[in-house]
């Protein structure tokens, strides 16, 4: 994505590749801060504490922790640093499947190594692999997904597409191009005109500081809405699809996305909305069959009982929006069943919400 004209990746390794530079997303969108991680708890704290955040941020930043926790290896003690690397990196953050496939990719990749050299070498040719397929993933499920913007575009006889988008499923949550952003990208690259609202998501915010500033960047036409904004857009008919990302869905088809998803899928379903949800096949957890079975994780009531922004000084502050006390619940994520997903937007095309398609489009996984 371009930046001030600059092309940027989310995640890259420096020439020598001692250290894997980031984007720290929890200044954004005020300050452009570009911060270096030189260890395995660097990359642990950075997906814990969401300088990096999205399913496939998090999978490329665990791919090359294992590249720094191999890095830092005492000679005779590789397999001992991967295995404990990749353990506590496994439980930086709970949902998102990224992480553990990122991991297990690199573990297993090590085995083939002759010596430690050499799978120090491996694992880091893993790391960078699974960045490059995670940016060139989401760029072919860009083309995939355009066409049914294309589609909805023909029915409007070339009409604006308008298109509701929940948390970030953008650049900043992928190596490159975003899962829900790709195929909008796709689409206003192919000459149809979109405009996208997009989600405050609260309590984060990743909708109003990130996917806003993101499709800014790239020129895309979007207006930020409450969460609670998107049921009356859909029954007034100013919202043709929806489209988001996922940290996990199950190869029966059930999505576990940022919390709010759910009722989202629902109001799209009593308007008669489309309601996509785009992943590359990384995020599929082919283990599990059932939604409720995919851990949800919970974060500080901090998070609901604050709020962050800019002060007139030019300082990033966060301040009090609640009574000292107040309880706070924050669940980061929910599950919207495959019942209510119209379609699955992957690196090999739109597939149906259900075991059987999913399948047969991956039959390696069967
Ligand atoms: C591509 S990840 C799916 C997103 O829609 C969303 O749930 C997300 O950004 C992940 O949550 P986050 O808590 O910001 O890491």
């Amino acid at each position: 994505m371009n930046i001030k004209n600059q092309h940027y990746r989310t995640i890259w390794p420096t020439d020598d590749s001692n250290t894997i530079m980031i984007i720290d997303q929890r200044k954004l969108p005020h300050q452009f801060i570009i911060e270096s991680l030189c260890t395995v708890d660097d990359a642990i704290t950075a997906i814990r504490d969401m300088h990096v955040r999205g399913a496939g941020l998090i999978g490329a930043t665990a791919g090359f922790g294992m590249h720094l926790a191999a890095a830092q290896a005492r000679p005779g003690q590789l397999a001992n640093a991967l295995a404990d690397g990749g353990q506590r990196l496994d439980k930086s953050r709970p949902t998102a499947r990224n992480l553990k496939w990122a991991v297990d990719r690199v573990l297993k990749a090590a085995e083939q190594g002759t010596d430690e050299e050499d799978k120090k070498r491996i694992v880091f040719e893993t790391a960078c692999e699974i960045a490059d397929e995670d940016a060139a993933f989401c760029k072919a499920l860009g083309q995939h997904g355009s066409g049914i913007i294309r589609d909805i575009s023909t029915a409007k006889s070339g009409g604006t597409v308008n298109i509701l988008t929940h948390c970030n499923a953008g650049w900043l949550a992928f190596v490159d191009y975003g899962s829900a952003t790709a195929p909008i990208y796709a689409a206003r690259d192919a000459g149809i005109d979109v405009h996208v609202w997009v989600d405050e998501t609260r309590p984060w915010n990743q909708g109003a500081k990130l996917t806003a500033w993101e499709l800014q960047q790239e020129g895309i036409p979007c207006t930020l809405i409450t969460d609670n904004a998107g049921g009356h857009l859909m029954q007034q008919k100013m919202v043709d699809m929806v489209i988001v990302g996922t940290d996990r869905t199950t190869h029966t088809g059930d999505v576990a996305n940022k919390i709010g998803t759910y009722l989202k899928a629902l109001a799209a379903h009593d308007n008669n909305i489309p309601f996509y949800v785009a992943l590359p096949s990384s995020t599929f957890d082919w283990n599990i069959s059932n939604g409720s079975d995919i851990p949800i994780e919970e974060r500080s009531g901090d998070e609901v009982t604050t709020i962050s922004g800019l002060t007139d000084n030019g300082r990033i502050e966060t301040v009090q929006l609640t009574a000292p006390g107040t309880r706070a619940l924050n669940y980061s994520f929910d599950i919207t069943p495959a019942r209510l997903v119209t379609g699955l937007i992957t690196e090999r095309g739109v597939v149906a919400a259900n075991k059987e398609a999913i399948h047969k489009l991956f039959p390696e996984h069967s």
